[in-house]
């Protein structure tokens, strides 16, 4: 194990000597950056990277800065306050480094231009999960726990009914009973995953028809936020009728709209990192299954010498982080709101997508080899 070169020359804050310009002087630049994929293990990966000693934590886990919020050089000041100046990294000696994870940067072509620019070296680091898996993740948390938020938000259940249930079982045992009777919402106002699936290959088939620029999720995806899915929804029935003959609405609309409408689409992998690769040196990009930082697969001791090889990739000296992995276990599991929720890894256990469901998938991203990159990637991560 011997590190890469530190980025920068290992001088990732301006001085009088390298500042290009007066308001940067002082402010320093993220080292790597974890560029997703989303709901690939990011948030856990970017936690155990802080214990390593010379890694200094950033004010957030993701910034999202590069694809939402840049508009020109004088928005990038602003950017590097998000990370410690070089008053915090001069007290720490040299070697230090700092950086973000932003799940959001992988699909999108900007980023990788203004990184390549203005971040020359970064290291980047791409996770990448089995997608069908990382899919399901994408329904639980961009769709069906969104979803049930807003519900609770709106309050399904009257103030009065809140009351009662309060009176019945008390104190202690009262917001638990009032989350259970929410969640009883009808689940068939829900739309599946399956549902969503099926939608979504159909679109992207048409979609990858018309061709066009940049990766698949700027074809078919990127910058159409506002636009109405209801097009890529067409074949899922916007409502039901149930057994009295009501009419069963069902529930489309999320805060994510976007991330709901492309769960297929972020698993394509290979289409995106080419993105990265236009802007990057190959040697600056580290694709990392996310199974290899799973304890439970691949065990404790070789959690801690994958994540050491990151670290080795960013430029860092040799650090055991079996302990942190063991202490930190998983972050934002089975769709819990917030990047630094943890789940011990004795709780921690994996839905399974329906193997028929599965299967469909599967030979979906195999038809469309050159832009999921299926066999290279199921090979490289034991898929
Ligand atoms: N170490 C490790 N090994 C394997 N899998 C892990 C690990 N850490 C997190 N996870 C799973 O990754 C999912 C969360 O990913 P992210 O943190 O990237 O989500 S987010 O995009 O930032 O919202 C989430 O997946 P689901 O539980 O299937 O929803 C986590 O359980």
């Amino acid at each position: 194990r011997s590190p890469l070169a530190l980025p920068y020359d290992d001088r990732p804050c301006y001085d009088a000597a390298t500042t290009p310009s007066a308001e940067l002087l002082g402010l320093c630049r993220p080292s790597f950056l974890i560029i997703g994929a989303g709901k690939a293990g990011t948030s856990s990966l970017y936690s155990y990277l802080q214990r390593h000693p010379k890694v200094l934590p950033a004010r957030v886990k993701q910034t999202h800065f590069w694809k939402y919020d840049y508009s020109g050089r004088a928005s990038i000041p602003g950017y590097y306050r998000n990370f410690p100046n070089a008053t915090a990294f001069g007290g720490k000696g040299e070697g230090h480094v700092t950086g973000e994870a932003s799940p959001g940067y992988l699909p999108s072509s900007e980023s990788a231009e203004r990184t390549g620019k203005y971040l020359k070296g970064v290291k980047i680091i791409v996770m990448i999960r089995d997608p069908v898996e990382r899919a399901f993740s994408s329904y639980k948390y961009n769709y069906v726990n969104a979803i049930l938020g807003d519900i609770r938000a709106r309050g399904v259940m009257s103030r009065r009914r809140k009351r009662e249930r309060a009176a019945e079982v008390g104190i202690d045992g009262h917001m638990e009973a009032i989350n259970a009777e929410e969640e009883e919402v009808d689940k068939r106002r829900l739309v599946t995953f399956e549902e969503f699936v099926d939608a979504e290959i159909e679109y992207i088939r048409k979609c990858m028809m018309q061709g066009g620029g940049g990766g698949v999720m700027e074809i078919c995806f990127e910058g159409k936020d506002e636009e109405d899915p209801r097009e890529q929804w067409r074949s899922i029935p916007r409502s039901l009728v149930d057994e009295r003959g009501e009419r069963i609405d069902r529930i489309f609309d999320t805060n994510g709209n976007y991330l709901v409408r492309s769960m297929l689409g972020r698993g394509m992998y290979k289409s995106q990192i080419e993105l990265w690769r236009k802007h990057h040196r190959e040697e600056d990009i580290h694709v990392v299954c996310t199974a290899s930082l799973d304890v439970q697969e691949v065990g404790v001791v070789n959690v801690g010498s994958k994540i050491d090889e990151i670290a080795a990739f960013i430029g860092l000296n040799k650090f055991n982080f079996e302990p942190a992995v063991d202490a930190i276990g998983v972050l934002n599991h089975g769709s819990k709101p917030g990047y630094d929720r943890a789940t011990k890894w004795d709780d921690y256990w994996k839905d399974a997508v329906d193997p028929k469901l599965r299967a469909k998938i599967v030979s979906f991203f195999k038809e469309f080899e050159a832009w999921t990159g299926w066999s290279e990637y199921a090979a490289l991560c034991g898929w």
